[in-house]
């Protein structure tokens, strides 16, 4: 495939997608209340980068992508795809991301091909510029170019989504959980297709359900919960943390939430009452936290070890635990 970039950039901005202080406030309506979806969020994406966006569900992430997208009219703040204003260049703006859907909406109707022409038209592409076989190619669906949609199957159909997002040779795709429902072979070949186009220039932002997904593609992960972003980091700092392990000590008494709080340890304390300790092997060593544990009053009955990983992480910071992949 061609490299990416229809658009020039309007400014030198390193940043594929910058978003400051956004928010969105979802109006009363139908007898439900005013929803706060994105309380003032700042968020900066690398160009060329595989950007991972997770959160539970209501998070935000689609109205942030709808956002960037001009699919949803923001509340506040500001926000840059490419370096176009959403605001001040809409059109440019636009024209700078191409969005794979959740859903499969694909119109049965339609032969990839002519999906494809049809896009391109809404993206006002030129006839002469347009590389309706090139993208069917590289998405493997050549030979489908002339099928009905509905006799697609649902990974071709999802390809088909991703084709359709790239007619206008966006410079950042964004694909919004593309593959929920997916399995394991079709979720590779369709990660090999994103890769590729990674591999070309595009700069790919990607939410998805699965944690150990994102942590093999993602470049930089931003979790959000409820509104607000609780981190944002390469990959490698997030599983820095995630390489925390964890203590379990049980106690003769029981441990309340004050005299857990020992100070220079992160304690918690697990659902059966036991005192958790995380701890990073690398700067902190088993003996030292026992020490300050006892000096804390506590007496130790039993002591057992945890591993940790992103789950745990995203865990701590949300609160809600997450599907893991097959
Ligand atoms: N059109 C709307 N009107 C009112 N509230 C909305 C609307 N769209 C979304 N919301 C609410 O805003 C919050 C954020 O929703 P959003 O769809 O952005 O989350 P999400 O992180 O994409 O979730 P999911 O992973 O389930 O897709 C949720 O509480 C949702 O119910």
């Amino acid at each position: 495939m061609t490299t990416p970039g229809a658009p020039s950039p309007e400014t030198s901005a390193p940043c594929a997608i910058e978003v400051r202080s956004l928010r969105k406030i979802y109006k009363a309506s139908n007898g439900q209340p005013a929803k706060e979806a994105l309380k003032g969020i700042d968020i900066s994406v690398p160009r060329g980068s595989i950007f991972g966006l997770l959160g539970p569900n209501g998070a935000g992430k689609s109205t942030l992508i709808n956002i960037l997208a001009g699919l949803v009219v923001k509340t506040s703040g500001t926000a840059t795809v490419w370096g176009f204003d959403i605001d001040a260049n809409p059109r440019q703006a636009r024209a700078s991301i191409g969005v794979v859907p959740q859903e499969l909406n694909i119109d049965p109707f339609f032969t990839p091909a002519e999906a494809l022409e049809l896009q391109a038209g809404l993206y006002g592409v030129p006839k002469r510029e347009r590389r309706t076989m090139e993208i069917l190619r590289a998405m493997g669906l050549e030979d489908k170019a002339d099928a009905y949609a509905r006799t697609l199957s649902g990974g071709m159909r999802r390809r088909l989504l991703v084709a359709k997002a790239m007619v206008h040779n966006p410079p950042v795709l964004v694909l919004d959980e593309p593959t929920a429902g997916v399995d394991i072979e079709l979720r590779k070949q369709l990660w090999d297709y994103v890769k590729q186009l990674h591999a070309n220039g595009t700069t790919i932002v990607l939410t998805t359900h699965y944690l150990e997904e994102a942590q093999e593609l993602c470049d930089t992960i931003a979790i959000i919960d409820k509104g607000e972003v609780v981190a944002c980091e390469p990959t490698q700092t997030l599983i820095g943390r995630v390489t925390d392990k964890k203590l379990i000590i049980r106690t003769v008494w029981p441990v309340t939430p004050e005299r857990a709080a020992i100070e220079g340890l992160r304690t918690e304390i697990t659902p059966s009452g036991a005192l958790a300790i995380l701890y990073n092997p690398v700067e902190a060593g088993v003996m030292d936290i026992l020490d300050r544990v006892r000096a804390s009053g506590f007496e130790i009955v039993d002591i057992s070890t945890e591993e940790s990983d992103l789950e745990d992480v995203f865990l701590q910071l949300t609160g809600t635990q997450r599907a893991k992949s097959a």
